[in-house]
């Protein structure tokens, strides 16, 4: 068999790995409604997920009446007293994620993670998920001073990863555009948060399983 043709694997996290949707949407609806603010529904939450917790929440305001700097402050703190405690009541990893980041650390690559989520809560997500270690870097929204899109974030998880060849896989238009800004393909799965069809993000390859990821890389 020919060798696996990347060394570091990164992974976007929220639609990617794990379908964290659910608490999501019940943290920013428990902001909401502390905030005397109308309930949003969990698909509609979907689509507001990707580019960050403030701008989850700007966006969550702005569809139920004002989202000025202030509301977001006052719904910023309510939101993260709120999720890191309900982390990982109803999310859940992907089917085949754990069997699929075993086979892929199997050929000795290195697996990182690079996602907008702020790095703490993306760490006790990671843990809570029981992949502890897994990971070879992760870095957060908060890890540098700017987040995906700009390519830092991904290019500082592949070099804290160990560098060489590397590839993103990724639920969204801002992945789609971080991996494009770094130079490095994008495979994109097809089940995550979005709002255009998986196969319009300009991705090497799209996947709708992550139980076909080795494969697909395999032939990247
Ligand atoms: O918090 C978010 O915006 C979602 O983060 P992601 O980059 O893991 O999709
Ligand atoms: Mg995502």
């Amino acid at each position: 068999m020919a060798p696996f043709p990347f060394d570091t694997v990164v992974f976007d996290l929220d639609g990617t790995l794990a379908d964290s949707a659910p608490d999501l949407a019940a943290s920013l609806n428990h902001t909401l409604a502390t905030l005397g603010r109308a309930t949003l529904s969990e698909a509609a939450v979907r689509t507001m997920i990707g580019n960050g917790v403030r701008m989850l929440l700007r966006r969550g305001l702005a569809a139920t009446g004002s989202a000025s700097d202030g509301d977001v402050n006052r719904a910023s703190s309510l939101f993260m007293h709120f999720y890191a405690a309900h982390i990982c009541d109803a999310t859940r990893a992907y089917p085949g994620a754990g069997a699929m980041l075993d086979t892929l650390a199997a050929t000795g690559a290195a697996l990182a993670i690079c996602t907008n989520k702020p790095e703490a809560l993306a760490r006790a997500l990671i843990d809570a998920l029981g992949w502890s270690g897994r990971f070879r870097a992760i870095v957060g929204g908060d890890t540098l001073p700017v987040r995906k899109p700009d390519p830092a974030p991904l290019l500082e998880a592949v070099s804290r990863a160990g560098g060489g060849r590397a590839v993103l896989v990724g639920d969204s238009i801002t992945d789609a555009e971080t991996a494009a800004a770094a130079g490095l393909p994008l495979v994109a799965v097809s089940f995550g948060y979005r709002d255009r069809p998986a196969t319009a993000l300009g991705a090497a390859a799209v996947i709708d399983t992550l139980r076909d990821l080795p494969e697909t890389l395999a032939r990247l």
